[in-house]
């Protein structure tokens, strides 16, 4: 499969980093729109669900999955995704995690969402971990940053948020403050 990015030995092939994807003033923004809203508590982190709540078991977004439309406050990160997309991602997906949370090993459900998928990080870093097989990747995520994974990335490599309370880079130990990352994603609907 053609992907649109591909950069550097440090990531999978098909993932890419957008660095200050979105300004400071977006970010905070972002975060309080989300915690003017209801975290649910179902995972051992908390999350959000926006435009499609689709079943971890069932593998498949069906129609009784639409939970209404994006909110407007999502609308100018929609709008610049829509390059990366070519159309604006109809699902999303925003994760908490606290010092020593993460989130574990998985390759985002092929049969329920398209090939692109765009995280975007906001308010600390953290490390994600990519794994195919032995070959193992390592990349720090910045606030503010967008990682897009599509291609192998997207497929054939697993990703994960090792939970911990610091990530360990280059030689430099740098604490984790609470992370909000909102996922965005094209959903693949069936009857
Ligand atoms: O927190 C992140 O950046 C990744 C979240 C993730 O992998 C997911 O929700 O599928
Ligand atoms: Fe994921």
């Amino acid at each position: 499969m053609n992907t649109l990015f591909d950069m550097g030995d440090d990531l999978p092939p098909g993932a890419a980093i957008l660095p200050e994807f979105v300004a400071p003033s977006e970010e905070v923004a972002l975060a309080q729109a989300l915690d003017a809203l209801a975290w649910s508590t179902e995972l051992k982190r908390r999350v959000q669900h926006f435009g499609y709540r689709y079943d971890y078991k069932a593998r498949a977004v069906t129609p009784d999955a639409y939970i209404g439309p994006l909110p407007d406050w999502l609308d100018d990160v929609t709008e610049k995704l829509q390059v990366v997309f070519g159309e604006k991602p109809d699902q999303v997906i925003a994760n908490e995690y606290l010092p020593g949370q993460g989130i574990s090993a998985h390759i985002d459900c092929p049969p329920c969402f398209g090939e692109t998928i765009v995280s975007l990080s906001l308010l600390s870093s953290c490390e994600m971990i990519f794994r195919r097989g032995e070959a193992k990747r390592a990349v720090l995520l910045d606030p503010r940053s967008a990682l897009i994974m599509q291609g192998s990335a997207r497929y054939d490599w697993t990703h994960e948020i090792p939970a911990r309370k610091s990530d360990s880079v280059a030689g430099a130990k740098i604490s984790r403050q609470r992370r909000i990352s909102l996922t965005f994603r094209r959903t693949i609907r069936v009857a």
